[in-house]
């Protein structure tokens, strides 16, 4: 039994004529975490409702640990036991602290259990100095872990996550990103999040899905939808890429690669080298532009009648001529 199926599942909201979600199917094992990515409008955000709940489907099924989540409009309180969402409005109560937040979905629980609860839940969010405060009297991005404190302790099996760090300063977001994922692995718990970070999809998660108009276009491991992308959209989703067609990577290489007339090559920017190994192509071009990138400088070449990026560790003036080279693995035929 799969924790989670999506089965062929398809919504439409009314008066739009295209649906939001179109046969939209996959399924998960518990303890993953889940990110699903694309262009705005895509579905994600219907998707993660319809997982919990919270909306009705049209067509098809989706089943949690063996049973079917049932219509919203058959249930006195929509969403399904088990799976329980953090939305990106936080839903925080703001006259009440963040120890009183954390306890308000346990009161049915006995109070021994309730103080050691809230206990925990405050360790686990960091929020232990903070228990007296009010969530005004919050940062953002603790204010975004109390709501998480208060949704685990509705003992979630299934977590849901829409945005759940947008409104957050980078560097407060790729800690706290961290810490959440630290959660979810030491809870043994689950989490479907929608994000727009690439780089927070390929860094947590066990599966990615990439979304574009209603559809699931891949479902695959980050490593997979990395190196092995089914469209020239997500090759570009995960960062700067060329694309060049079946011609000009053997022109400009001089070498046979037996790729078919319709493929079109991708290479991404980073896999582009300055030093030679063996087995690799070898490229010349004029540099037109290097710009400072942190890490690394985006080095702009004219090779050919075409322009070229890569990365490179120094910054290269405009003008020199320079040999560059790619690993033959790193050449995507799509
Ligand atoms: N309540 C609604 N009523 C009508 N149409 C809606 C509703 N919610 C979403 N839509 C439409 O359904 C499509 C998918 O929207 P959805 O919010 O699921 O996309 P998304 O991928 O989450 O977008 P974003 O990244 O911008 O949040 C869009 O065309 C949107 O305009």
């Amino acid at each position: 039994m799969k924790f989670l199926k999506v089965d062929k599942v398809s919504k439409a909201y009314s008066g739009n004529e295209k649906p939001a979600v179109s046969d939209l199917a996959f399924s998960m094992k518990r303890g993953e975490i889940v990110s699903f990515v694309g262009a705005s409008g895509s579905g994600k955000s219907t998707l993660l409702k319809l997982i919990g709940g919270l909306i009705s489907l049209d067509k098809g099924t989706i089943h949690f640990q063996g049973k079917e989540i049932e219509e919203p409009e058959n249930k006195l309180i929509p969403g399904e036991e088990g799976i329980k969402m953090v939305f990106q409005d936080l839903r925080l109560m703001p006259n009440h602290t963040v120890e009183e937040n954390i306890k308000y979905p346990l009161l049915l629980f006995d109070k021994g259990y309730q103080n050691d609860r809230t206990e925990e839940l405050l360790g686990v969010c960091h929020l232990q100095a903070f228990r007296k405060r009010l969530p005004r009297e919050l940062s953002g991005g603790q204010q975004q872990r109390l709501a998480l404190a208060k949704t685990l302790a509705e003992e979630p099996e299934l977590l849901l996550m829409d945005e759940p760090f947008s409104n957050l300063d980078p560097i407060v977001k790729s800690k706290l990103i961290v810490d959440v994922s630290e959660i979810i692995r030491n809870q043994g718990l689950s989490l479907i999040m929608v994000t727009h970070d690439t780089q927070d999809a390929l860094m947590l998660s066990d599966k990615i899905g990439f979304m574009s108009e209603g559809k699931l276009v891949q479902y695959a491991s980050p490593l997979n939808i990395y190196n092995k992308p089914k469209s020239i959209d997500i090759a570009a989703f995960f960062g700067t890429i060329n694309i060049f067609d079946s011609h000009e990577v053997q022109q400009f290489s001089g070498e046979n690669l037996e790729i078919a007339e319709y493929q079109r090559i991708v290479i991404r920017a980073e896999s582009f080298r300055t030093s030679f190994e063996s087995g690799m192509l070898k490229l010349e071009g004029v540099v037109q532009g290097s710009f400072f990138k942190g890490a690394k400088y985006l080095i702009r070449l004219k090779v050919g009648n075409r322009l070229v990026t890569m990365y490179a560790n120094e910054m290269i003036k405009n003008g020199v001529r320079i040999k560059f080279y790619v690993d033959r693995h790193n050449l995507v035929a799509i």
